[in-house]
């Protein structure tokens, strides 16, 4: 197997497949500068080829360049691919059709959309079949996903939406984090203490939500005294609409997904 572009994600994937028990032999990486090459040579002591190599020489290839790297890459390697590979994009935006107009008929194509989460075995990722895939394709996929968190099928018209929300969402979280720490430290807290009470809260949270199957309205309610403190916070964050303006941020990100691959 073969990592195309192995930058923030790309790392992250491979280094959760050695976390997961592949051998370094079994993986080849591509890059594009010298120095990254040789950074992740010696972290992981995993061969880096070029493209081309890669391609030639691996059954299946994970693409993982940014959006727009993609059409030059999939010139780069067409010519050495043949219709009995597998090719994984973990590209945002970029279509299974996109990457099969470029490439040789008949190669089986998967769409990924992955988080970072996947760092520390958490990862949140969905899956989607291109025109020449079978079971067989999806199944490698999963395996792929598999080591590094939770993976789900999802048909192709929405991984955008997908993108937006669990590719992007460790963003929006960690912003939500950022802002309460800030508070925290507004309000005199040292900001290690204010750290480590929301990091905690955050991964409560969490947990709670997932073990209890609980609907998140419920769960807030819980929490909600009447003419409390929690209720004297809530009704500022409906003030200044906010979830309103969670409802444009994920949409924007949608709409980018989409654009994305126009570019
Ligand atoms: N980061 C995230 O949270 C997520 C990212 N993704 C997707 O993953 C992909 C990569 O994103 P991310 O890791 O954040 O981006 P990065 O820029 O960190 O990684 C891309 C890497 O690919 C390298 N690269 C570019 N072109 C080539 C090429 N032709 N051959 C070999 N290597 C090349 C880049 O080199 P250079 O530095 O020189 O440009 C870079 O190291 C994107 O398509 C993104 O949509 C999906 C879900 C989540
Ligand atoms: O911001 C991006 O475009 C990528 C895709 C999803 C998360 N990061």
């Amino acid at each position: 197997m073969a990592i195309l572009g192995a930058g923030v994600m790309g790392e992250t994937l491979l280094s959760g497949l050695l976390r997961a028990g592949r051998r370094p032999g079994e993986l080849l990486i591509t890059e594009r500068r010298a120095e990254r090459a040789t950074e992740l040579r010696e972290r992981y002591g995993v061969d880096v080829v070029t493209n081309v190599e890669a391609a030639a020489k691996a059954d299946t290839l994970v693409l993982v360049v940014k959006p727009q790297d993609m059409p030059d890459l999939l010139a780069e390697i067409a010519p050495a691919i043949r219709s009995s590979q597998t090719v994984v994009s973990l590209a945002a935006g970029i279509t299974t059709t996109f990457i099969e107009s470029r490439l040789p008929e008949g190669v089986a194509v998967v769409r990924v959309m992955p988080n970072t989460p996947a760092l520390v075995d958490e990862g949140m990722a969905a899956i989607s079949r291109g025109a020449h895939c079978d079971e067989s394709h999806l199944v490698l996929a999963e395996g792929l996903l598999a080591a590094t968190g939770r993976v789900i099928r999802v048909p192709e018209k929405q991984q955008d939406a997908v993108t937006a929300i669990s590719g992007s969402g460790p963003a929006y979280i960690f912003f939500v984090v950022e802002s309460m720490i800030e508070a925290g430290v507004h309000m005199g807290l040292p900001r290690s203490t204010a750290t480590d009470l929301v990091v905690q809260t955050l991964f409560g949270s969490a947990k709670l939500l997932r073990e209890t199957g609980e609907h998140p309205t419920v769960l807030r309610e819980r929490v909600t005294s009447p003419g409390g403190t929690t209720a004297a916070a809530v009704r500022e964050l409906e003030d200044h609409k906010v979830r309103a303006a969670f409802l444009s941020a994920i949409e924007a990100a949608r709409n980018r997904s989409r654009d994305l691959a126009a570019e």
